[in-house]
């Protein structure tokens, strides 16, 4: 059974003011095949959260951890991080200019497994997703990300996400500018990958409607860089209706 554990997790980001402390303390454990949702006000420190959690530079850990089936994250690289396992699908997906969606694929599922897949397999395998994902064929020769819509760039990050296999999947803002049919789709996707691999997907949003199309089995209210509060998914219904006055939001303070 694999799992994923953030202990007591403190960071810092580094601004052109100074130091700042955004993340003060989070402990939060999610076992395989688990869904859990991350919600909370604008600026509390989720997407920080994620990015931590990938590796991004920027983030300074000043205390605590992250173990991955009992090994240390916080010393692997961003690609040991995803041999690992460990999948980031980012809130703004970066443009590739010049590297197709296909040779991204098989270059980063190559990278993933340390051997290239077998081509057969492979197509076999991509045509499927895409299929799945309701993706035109003609996408894969397009570049990563350039010139995408909204929604085309999410349904891309999840086909990442089906052909790469990952064990656990941070899923930020998934749903963010999706039309109805694109979120039933990205959902499917993402309830696929965890039926079939037994996914673990933190998954942070600001909707409930994602949540009636991904079951989470624990809901977390961030609040100024700590979870405030957990429950299941009726806390989402009413932070929904209450908002987050109740946990008297505040900017973290610059330090
Ligand atoms: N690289 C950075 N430089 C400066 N400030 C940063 C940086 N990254 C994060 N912050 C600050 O940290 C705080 C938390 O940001 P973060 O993006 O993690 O919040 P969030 O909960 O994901 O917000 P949202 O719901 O608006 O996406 C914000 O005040 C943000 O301005």
């Amino acid at each position: 059974m694999s799992v994923l554990e953030i202990k007591n997790l403190h960071v810092n980001v580094e601004t052109d003011q100074g130091t700042r402390e955004i993340l003060r303390g989070v402990d939060l454990t999610i076992n395989e095949g688990e869904i859990h949702a991350v919600m909370g006000p604008n600026g509390s420190g989720k997407s920080t959260l994620a990015y931590t959690i990938a590796g991004h530079p920027k983030y300074t850990v000043v205390e605590g951890e992250i173990l991955l089936d009992g090994e240390n994250v916080l010393e692997m690289s961003v690609d040991e991080r995803a041999r690992a396992g460990l999948f980031l699908a980012m809130q703004y997906p970066v443009e590739i200019p010049g590297v197709t969606v296909t040779n991204f694929l098989r270059t980063a599922k190559t990278a993933i497994d340390g051997q290239a897949p077998s081509i057969r397999s492979w197509v076999k395998d991509v045509r499927e997703s895409m299929g799945n994902l309701r993706m035109d064929a003609a996408f894969a020769e397009r570049n990563v990300n350039e010139g995408f819509s909204g929604g085309e760039k999410k349904r891309n990050e999840i086909l990442q996400l089906e052909l790469l296999k990952p064990r656990f999947a941070v899923l930020d803002e998934t749903d963010s500018g999706l039309d109805v049919d694109a979120l039933k789709v990205v959902s499917e996707g993402v309830n696929r990958a965890k039926a079939n691999t037994g996914l673990g997907i933190l998954l942070i949003t600001h909707y409930t409607r994602i949540l009636r199309y991904i079951k989470p089995d624990f809901v977390h209210v961030f609040v100024a860089g700590r979870i405030a509060e957990q429950g299941g998914p009726e806390l989402a219904d009413r932070l929904e209706e209450e908002g987050y006055d109740r946990y008297h939001v505040a900017e973290p303070a610059a330090q």
